[in-house]
Order: C-alpha cells, then sequence, then structure tokens
C-alpha cells in the first residue's frame, strides 16, 4: 500500500514535510497549493513552495515531493506546470477541492466541481504540455454543494489523461466535519480505471482499515491524522506502536532546529503553538504544552519547556 502525506497550505510546508518523512512510513508527499492566474511565475516562487526542487523533488530522506497547482486557466496551467517539472518536480498534482472563498470567487478550487468540462480542459490542457515520463495527477471533493456530479467529474478527470486521482470523501459544503463518505470513494473508483486514492478523517490504523475497506482503494491520503500522531504512517503500514508522548516532545525539540524568521515572524514558536491544536486529539498533554508556551515568543523559551515536560 502507499501512504501520501496530504498537502495542508500554512501546515504542510517543507519542514513539516521533512520532519514527517524522517519519521517514516510515506510514499510521496504534495505540496502546498501554488496558486496559477494569468501569468508563468517565477523560479522563486516555485522554490519558496517547493525547496526540495533543488534536492531533486525529494525530501531530504528521499521521499517524492509533487508541486501542486490551483487554477483556472487551462493554458497558463500549463505552462506553469512545464516550469514546475523542468525545475524537478517529479509530476503534477491539481488542485480540485479547496474550499477557501478569495479562491472559489476567482473560479479556483473546489467552484470548478460544478463544471464538468473546465475540469476536463484544465486536466487535458497539463496533460499535453508535460512530458508523458511524468504523472498529471488531480485531488477532488465529491462536489460543492451535493455529489450529483462525483462520478461525472471523476470521468472527465480520467478522460483527459490523469494518471491517478485522489478523493477527499465529502463535498466542499460538508467542509471538514465528519463523517467522510468512504463508499462514494468505491462508486468513484468502480466508475473509472485509473488508480485513486482514498483521503478524508483517517486518524489511526483502525480508520485507515476501515477507509480501504469501504472505499475499496489500497492506496490512502493522510493529512491532520498525521499532525495528530507523526507516526500514523508507520501504525498504518508497520503495525508501530503510536508514538509516545516522550519520542513526541524530542521530535518538538528536533524540529526547533528549524527556527528562522520567515513571512509572519518567528518560524519555530507559531508552528509548535499551530501543531499543538492538531496534536491535541490524540494526546491529552498538548493542552497543557500550548497552555505553557503561548506567550513565549522565541524557540530556546519553548525548548526549555518541552525539556521539562520530557523530564518529568
Ligand atoms: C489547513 C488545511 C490546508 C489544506 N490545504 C490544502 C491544499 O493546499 N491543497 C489540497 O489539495 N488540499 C488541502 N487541504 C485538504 C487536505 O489535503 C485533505 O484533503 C483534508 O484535510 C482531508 O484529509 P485529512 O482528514 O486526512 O486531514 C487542506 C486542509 C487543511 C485542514
Amino acid at each position: 500500500m502507499k501512504v501520501v502525506l496530504a498537502p495542508m497550505e500554512g501546515v504542510v510546508d517543507h519542514l513539516m514535510r521533512e520532519m514527517l518523512t524522517q519519521v517514516g512510513g510515506f510514499d510521496l508527499c504534495v505540496t502546498e497549493f501554488v496558486r496559477i492566474v494569468d501569468q508563468k511565475l517565477p523560479t522563486k516562487t516555485f522554490l519558496r513552495l517547493c525547496p526540495e526542487l533543488e534536492n531533486g523533488g525529494k525530501t531530504v530522506s528521499g521521499v517524492p515531493v509533487r508541486v501542486q497547482l490551483l487554477g483556472q486557466h487551462p493554458q497558463w496551467l500549463a505552462e506553469n506546470a512545464l516550469t514546475a517539472i523542468e525545475l524537478g518536480s517529479p509530476g503534477i498534482d491539481l488542485n480540485f477541492g479547496c474550499p477557501a472563498k478569495t479562491v472559489n470567487k476567482s473560479r479556483g478550487g473546489a467552484v470548478l466541481l460544478k463544471e464538468t468540462q473546465a475540469l476536463y480542459d484544465i486536466v487535458k490542457a497539463v496533460r499535453d504540455a508535460v512530458p508523458s515520463e511524468f504523472p498529471v495527477t488531480a485531488k477532488i471533493r465529491l462536489g460543492f454543494d451535493d455529489k450529483s456530479k462525483a462520478i461525472d467529474n471523476a470521468q472527465a478527470i480520467e478522460a483527459a489523461g490523469a494518471n491517478e486521482l485522489t478523493v477527499h470523501a465529502r463535498t466542499k459544503t460538508e467542509g471538514y466535519k465528519p463523517p467522510a463518505y468512504w463508499d462514494w470513494i468505491a462508486k468513484i473508483k468502480s466508475n473509472t480505471t485509473i488508480p485513486v486514492i482514498a483521503n478524508g478523517e483517517i486518524w489511526s490504523a483502525e480508520e485507515a482499515y476501515q477507509c480501504q475497506q469501504q472505499s475499496d482503494c489500497e492506496n490512502i491520503m493522510i493529512g491532520r491524522g498525521a499532525l495528530a500522531m507523526p507516526n500514523l504512517a508507520n501504525c498504518i503500514k508497520y503495525n508501530a506502536s503510536p508514538m509516545s508522548w516522550e519520542a513526541l516532545t524530542s521530535l518538538l525539540i528536533q524540529y526547533s532546529g528549524y527556527e528562522i524568521y520567515g513571512d509572519k515572524g518567528r518560524y519555530y514558536p507559531n508552528r509548535i503553538k499551530q501543531w499543538c491544536g492538531y496534536l491535541k486529539r490524540q494526546y491529552p498533554q498538548a493542552e497543557q504544552l500550548f497552555n505553557d508556551i503561548r506567550r513565549l515568543q522565541n524557540a530556546d523559551d519553548i525548548v526549555a519547556v518541552l525539556r521539562r515536560q520530557s523530564s518529568h
């Protein structure tokens, strides 16, 4: 089976990809989306979102990282897809699931799920532009407001030449609220022939198994579940025990090596606080950690708290 690390804008950036692929179990990562409007983007934009391009398109642990594009103009998407490939991306993923209002207002993301022909045109243009040895893949939700176009959309994406389809098993309107409708992925799978990857609401090895059964897919993508438990991919694939709080604390300390100034101020403190929000689901201790660090502004102070916790 293949486990893919989900793209998560503002959360799963290259440092998080590095950390999680080092923990292990992932076969592929997909970048945060690169927004394409009406121009060819410069190299630096691709390198900012995917510095792994300078490492042969792989994380330091050797896991391939596929660039994801989001937009509505087939030709601009095609040209930028080719740039990403030339820079070293081992394929292109197309985002047809983003629920963000700004993105949908300009006809990008999930709103395209209302227009089956637009999906076809985009995938076809990108597939035609990208050399055939590189996969062109797509990520969809089951629909925008309802699921009536789910199968038509998947079939259009297949007919346009996509090599693989990831399905987040909910509509845009259903957002991120459980449940995920894994049985709908099975319906899509039985009406298409390209490989399908199941995604949505997998938080444990048991849920991964249930998802595989209900979706009839061997391969899965995990996002929030991998943040809530960094070794979830190993639990699913190799029956590993869930990472202990002590091991997790060491991981968070190790992550402090990534203390840098980014666009939004200091990177490490902000990311650890954000990460606590996901960790709370699996580790009750994360709530206390968040309270202990929420006013702290730099890595050394947070690491001191983490060291105190791990010595208890
Ligand atoms: C904060 C956040 C950012 C996301 N950004 C992206 C993105 O850039 N591209 C994309 O295709 N999906 C994005 N998604 C959707 C996830 O890839 C995934 O489909 C969704 O979280 C369901 O999977 P999960 O239950 O395993 O988290 C995002 C989700 C979240 C919560």
